[in-house]
């Protein structure tokens, strides 16, 4: 049997004047993770939002805190979350030494992950998959929300199931009830999307997306 569907709405669709409230509504309607997209302007060309604005959140939901950092050298950012994340991804392009990022995580107590762009081959953390607890495989290029599902990630999807059977295979990018049920043929099991939950709606958007 498949694993269960995680669904991830991630808050930088979110009315950012209104944090709370929308995190509490996707929560009270079937939400599993938050998906937190943490932006230095720098891996990717644009600025979200930091550990504050975490910490803040954190008090009001009891929402998996899933803390996506699309940051330069994460090393020097990860304890900032060390109080308010529950799971760490970081990319597999923004540092020298993945492994040794993989075990940085891991010494703050948090579950890890490791992110690859839609470019980056799989042979990135191929020998690392066993210290892995997720992979985000990017269905755009990061940096922005509300862009077009590219479906060239549908067999590196299915790739990485058959190489990892086990591991939790998050997918991130134009994700909605057509391509998320792709993804999830595919054996992507954690479905992070923005702009369709936040669009409305979210009680349906979030059921149309466990399959
Ligand atoms: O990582 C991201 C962008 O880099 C976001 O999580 C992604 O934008 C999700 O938004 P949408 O569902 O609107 O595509």
């Amino acid at each position: 049997m498949g694993k269960e569907i995680i669904v991830a709405p991630s808050l930088l669709a979110a009315d950012f004047s209104n944090l709370k409230k929308e995190i509490q509504e996707v929560e009270k309607f079937g939400a599993d993770f938050l998906h937190l997209d943490v932006m230095d302007g720098n891996f990717v060309p644009n600025i979200s939002f930091g550990s504050p604005i975490l910490e803040a959140i954190r008090p009001h939901t009891k929402l998996v805190f899933d803390v996506h950092l699309m940051v330069e050298n994460p090393d020097c950012l990860i304890h900032l979350f060390k109080d308010c994340a529950d799971i760490i991804t970081v990319h597999a392009e923004s540092t020298k030494h993945l492994n040794r990022t993989i075990q940085l995580v891991k010494s703050f107590g948090k579950k890890v992950g490791v992110a690859l762009n839609p470019s980056t081959p799989l042979d990135f953390i191929k020998y690392d998959l066993d210290n892995i607890d997720m992979v985000l495989i990017m269905t755009v290029n990061p940096g922005f929300g509300g862009q077009r599902f590219i479906p060239e990630m549908l067999p590196k999807i299915k790739e990485l199931r058959n190489l990892a059977p086990e591991i939790d295979i998050q997918v991130d990018g134009g994700i909605n009830d057509k391509t998320g049920k792709l993804a999830v043929q595919a054996g992507a099991n954690i479905l992070v999307a923005g702009s369709y939950i936040f669009s409305g709606n979210y009680k349906n958007k979030i059921n149309s997306l466990k399959f």
